[in-house]
């Protein structure tokens, strides 16, 4: 159960430390990993991530850095000092950004004598729809631009990317088994949808190839979250 547990990060869209704290307790050892937005690190900071740690719970930082190289590189060291296991940057900033952070990342974590945090990148956001794209005029398909997005990524020396369970396996072709691939969009058979486009329940995303699978509504809003966060888990351990 806790390969499958520690692929499971659960997104604690919320914007206080009461609301974290309830949710963190009520649900206890079933979940070990947790993903802080900005909704939350731009309400209460580093006290969250404190939190987290105390309660030996690891933790994807997102703030989805998108800026010019030196820009982004910075901002990378200093989310490397506060010891977390995920940052991200937007692939949408191009391969000279990615590289600098790659290097940044790497410097501080070895000056520092720490474990290096996962960096990776968002291609096309798992809310956008052909829509939503078109108004883009992006040249290229979805799908083709987040493999395109993917292996820039890849070449960067980014170690993943976060994507939609539907273009999990195209990436999985292009990048190989040992590219991470993070998945939100993700919903259990007949949940809300709310603003997520190009979804999948968790059985088919871990078959699509996916390594994590970002979830928030469907168990942080659930009545019980710690039953809905066990129904995924379930769906997971049987995919
Ligand atoms: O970078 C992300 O985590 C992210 C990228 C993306 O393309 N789509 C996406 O939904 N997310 C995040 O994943 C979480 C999904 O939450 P729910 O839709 O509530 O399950 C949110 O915290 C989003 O910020």
């Amino acid at each position: 159960m806790d390969q499958v547990r520690n692929r499971l990060i659960v997104a604690l869209d919320v914007a206080t430390m009461a609301e974290v704290r309830q949710l963190v307790e009520t649900l206890g050892d079933a979940v070990s990993y947790y993903k802080v937005g900005m909704q939350l690190f731009y309400s209460v900071g580093m006290e969250c991530l404190t939190f987290l740690r105390e309660a030996g719970k690891d933790v994807f930082l997102d703030l989805k850095m998108h800026d010019i190289p030196n820009t982004v590189a910075q901002g990378a060291a200093s989310l490397t000092r506060l010891g977390v296991a995920m940052i991200n940057v937007q692939a949408s900033g191009g391969p000279a950004m990615m590289r600098a952070a790659v290097e940044k990342v790497a410097e501080t974590a070895a000056s520092l004598e720490i474990p290096r945090p996962k960096l990776i990148a968002v291609t096309v956001l798992t809310s956008m729809d052909q829509a939503e794209w078109a108004s883009l005029r992006s040249a290229a398909s979805i799908p083709d631009q987040v493999v395109h997005l993917a292996r820039m990524a890849k070449e960067a020396g980014l170690d993943g990317v976060v994507a939609s369970p539907q273009e999990a396996e195209l990436i999985r072709e292009a990048c190989g088994k040992d590219f991470s691939i993070i998945t939100p969009g993700v919903r259990p058979q007949g949940a809300a949808l709310n603003d997520q486009s190009r979804v999948a329940t968790p059985a088919d995303a871990l078959k699509a190839g996916a390594h994590y699978l970002v979830v928030g509504r469907p168990i942080t809003a659930a009545r019980d979250p710690r039953e809905a966060a066990l129904a995924i888990l379930e769906e997971m351990r049987k995919a």
